[in-house]
């Protein structure tokens, strides 16, 4: 039986990437404002672009903290921004979507979020995402390496120096590893489902520009940061 023990040094960089991810999470404000009104498919539109637009701004505070990040090239650090951001946004809907809530509210949540104007078409994938990120009853310390690997991915388009970027992402998967065995001792798996959670959201990111497209309304506009990163318009 392997005897797994997180060192100095690993807890250090877990408490680097918790504290960050708390200081640069977005409020849960939306799910709140969802719970108290229905919206038309315009405000709900409105409201995407905020969220959305204030979340990009919010995960480059969040990445400036992740140790080592701020020394790769450039370019690379846009390109690392540019291609997890949109699957950041939907990781912490999930994670919003997946909080405690009173009984019945997950419901209504889930409700509204599918008369907010999204085509019918994205529901099942989406909700699919959501609910299997619930599953994993993930602790905040998994959440926040969860996004720190995400954004740490090598592969994404433009990047110049992937090991660059590998030697970065490597020591949180290996914190994530023995978080997850020392969390979960009962499952062994745990570990590889949460990185397949990874995969199902890189599908999502191929639905991302059709799903505001075909809001349910007319004239989609897009704050310039959202043209950028969520390739619309
Ligand atoms: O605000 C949002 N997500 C969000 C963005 C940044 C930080 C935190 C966030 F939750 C939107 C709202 C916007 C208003 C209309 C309904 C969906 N949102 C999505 C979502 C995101 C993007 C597309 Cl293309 C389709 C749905 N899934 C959600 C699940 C939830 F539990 C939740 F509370 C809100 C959610």
């Amino acid at each position: 039986k392997e005897k797994v023990e997180i060192t100095k040094a690993q807890r250090a960089l877990m408490k680097v990437i918790v504290d960050a991810y708390n200081r640069h999470k977005i409020p849960q404000d939306v799910a709140k404002k969802l719970l108290q009104d229905q919206y038309s498919a315009e405000e709900n539109f409105l409201l995407l672009t905020e969220m959305a637009t204030s979340q990009v701004q919010v995960l480059v505070e969040f990445t400036k903290n992740i140790p080592g990040f701020l020394s790769l090239n450039h370019e690379d650090q846009i390109a690392l921004l540019k291609g997890s951001a949109v699957e950041a946004m939907f990781l912490r809907s999930a994670q919003v979507f997946s909080q405690k809530m009173p009984n019945g509210h997950t419901e209504v949540l889930e409700e509204r979020i599918r008369k907010s104007g999204i085509s019918e078409e994205f529901m099942t994938p989406m909700f699919n995402f959501y609910k299997s990120i619930g599953e994993l009853h993930m602790i905040e310390e998994e959440q926040a390496l969860l996004t720190a690997i995400t954004i740490l991915t090598p592969d994404r388009p433009f990047v110049k120096d992937q090991q660059a970027v590998e030697r970065l992402q490597e020591p949180m998967l290996e914190v994530l590893r023995k978080l997850c065995v020392l969390q979960h001792p009962q499952e062994p798996q745990y570990f590889a489902r949460l990185l397949g959670r990874l995969t199902e959201l890189r599908t999502l990111n191929h639905y991302h520009a059709e799903m505001l497209t075909s809001w349910r309304m007319n004239d989609h506009k897009f704050t310039p940061l959202l043209c950028e990163i969520w390739d619309v318009q």
